[in-house]
């Protein structure tokens, strides 16, 4: 069993941590941010995740997990320095490296003795080559003896503890196959395929894959916008797309777009990257304009359906950038929500889990407690997150609350020809009728 320091206790590092000590290390969690340590100490967490509670709870009554600010503390001993800090877009799309930076500065002037520093944040390629660097030049005069390993990391918020454990596969990429043999040990009870290649290959895996999977969404957004247009349904489509062992059915629902904290902000950094070094993106461009119109068409579709959006009083059900999370962080439901009070709209919403996030950044947002209260008076109800709680409404309160029936499903989350039945004007995405007649 390993000494591992994870550093950064954000959704990665956290997760990291509490699942390399339930695999039986001993791990201590660092983060520069005192209060969400001094809550981890006291057993708060500070974001919502299915089964991340149970699992820290359960590893730090172990003496399996730590927790600190203090790098000499976390670093003491440790075979392996995980670096799990964020790496939000810069001015220019591209990744803002800075914390990265500090983290490899701090091993440097901190470690005394031989270790792995992996590296599990999303980077730039060529990232794990100036870590090295940045951690040689730190130590002129006086050399460690440390290896750069690349290990991205694939899991989804909402269902990361899962991920961690039952990966698909772990990517590991290093300049010294020893060191990259070393991490894959750390997974080798996971029984998932373990692929070692170069530090650089290591790093593009993880923005082609962010990018491939952000470009089916776009590519079935784009199928469903036609289908609205030729009277298909979109979800059919998917399905029976889906079918074929070569598509498969994953990420194929048409919906707001992607959002989240990793999507927008890779697929514009591998962009950056791409012009950076003269060559032209063109599909990753077209993959994030489809992405922004998606929005854009949901309130295109509502000022048709009311005349006019100003004073509309609009309901909007979910915040979060998808189910099981209470993460905003470039949430489709926001960017509505901003289009909408643009034209005048008076927004009303409820969210499960990300009501207290939403509190700062959505001040002309009257929160309420449930969809009921979201429905009451509004002119129209857009669905924005599919939680499940959502899936099952009491539509009679819903009609009978609302000052016009007007649904926007924006997640083809409801059956369309029910809720026509009932005497809502329905809207879904890719779904024949879901336009709004013309005039
Ligand atoms: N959120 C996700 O689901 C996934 C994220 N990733 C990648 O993992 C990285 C981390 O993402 P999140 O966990 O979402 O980040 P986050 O932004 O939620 O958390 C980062 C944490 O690092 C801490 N930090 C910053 N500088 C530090 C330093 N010098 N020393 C110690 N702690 C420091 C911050 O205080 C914060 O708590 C990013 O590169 C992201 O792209 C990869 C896969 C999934
Ligand atoms: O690098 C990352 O941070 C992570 O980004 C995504 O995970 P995550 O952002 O948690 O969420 P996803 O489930 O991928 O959803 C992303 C967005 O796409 C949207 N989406 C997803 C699937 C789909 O069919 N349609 C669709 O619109 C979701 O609503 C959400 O807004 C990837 O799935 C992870 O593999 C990766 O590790």
């Amino acid at each position: 069993m390993s000494k591992i320091c994870v550093i950064g206790t954000g959704y990665v590092g956290l997760v990291t941590g509490a699942c390399f000590a339930d695999l039986g290390n001993t791990v201590t969690c660092l983060d520069v941010d005192e209060t969400r340590i001094e809550r981890l100490k006291q057993g708060i967490m500070p974001i919502y995740e299915p089964g991340l509670e149970q699992i820290v709870l359960q590893n730090v009554r172990h003496g399996r997990l730590h927790f600190t600010t203090s790098y000499p503390e976390a670093l003491k001993d440790a075979e392996f320095a995980f670096i799990a800090v964020g790496t939000p877009s810069g001015v220019d799309g591209e990744a803002d490296l800075q914390y990265v930076r500090q983290a490899a500065e701090a091993i440097a002037d901190i470690v005394d003795h031989p270790i792995i520093v992996v590296n599990k944040s999303t980077v730039p390629v060529g990232t794990g080559d100036w870590v090295a660097e940045v951690i040689n030049r730190r130590r002129a005069g006086k050399p460690l003896e440390f290896s750069v390993v690349s290990n991205p990391e694939f899991l989804r918020e909402g269902s990361a503890i899962n991920d961690f454990m039952m990966p698909d596969r772990v990517v590991l990429g290093s300049l010294h196959r020893q060191a990259a043999e070393k991490v894959a040990q750390l997974y080798q009870s996971l029984r998932c395929p373990i692929m070692i290649t170069d530090l650089r290959t290591a790093e593009m895996i993880k923005y082609a894959s962010n990018a491939f999977l952000a470009t089916r969404i776009s590519f079935i957004n784009e199928i469903a916008n036609i289908c609205e247009e030729l009277g298909a349904d979109v979800r059919e489509v998917a399905r029976g797309m889906g079918l074929d062992k070569r598509i498969g059915p994953a990420f194929l629902d048409a919906g707001l777009g992607w959002g989240g904290s990793c999507f927008p902000k890779d697929v514009k950094a591998l962009a950056h990257m791409a012009v950076l070094h003269g060559t032209h993106p063109q599909l990753l461009q077209a993959v994030m304009e489809i992405n922004r119109n998606q929005r854009r068409r949901v309130v295109v579709k509502l000022r048709k359906a009311l005349g006019t959006l100003d004073q509309k009083v609009i309901g909007v059900l979910g915040l979060s950038f998808k189910p099981n999370t209470d993460d905003i962080r470039e949430a489709p439901a926001l960017e509505v929500i901003h289009l909408l009070e643009n034209e005048g709209a008076l927004v009303k919403a409820y969210d499960p889990q990300a009501m207290e996030n939403a509190r700062s950044v959505l001040p002309r947002v009257q929160l309420v407690e449930t969809p009921y209260q979201v429905a009451e008076g509004a002119d129209a109800l857009v669905l924005a997150t599919e939680w499940n709680e959502f899936k099952q409404l009491d539509f009679e309160q819903i009609y009978r609350s609302m000052r016009q029936p007007v649904i926007m499903d924006a997640r083809n989350l409801w059956n369309p020809d029910q809720l026509r039945a009932m005497g809502f004007t329905y809207f879904g995405i890719g779904r024949g009728n879901s336009v709004p007649p013309k005039g």
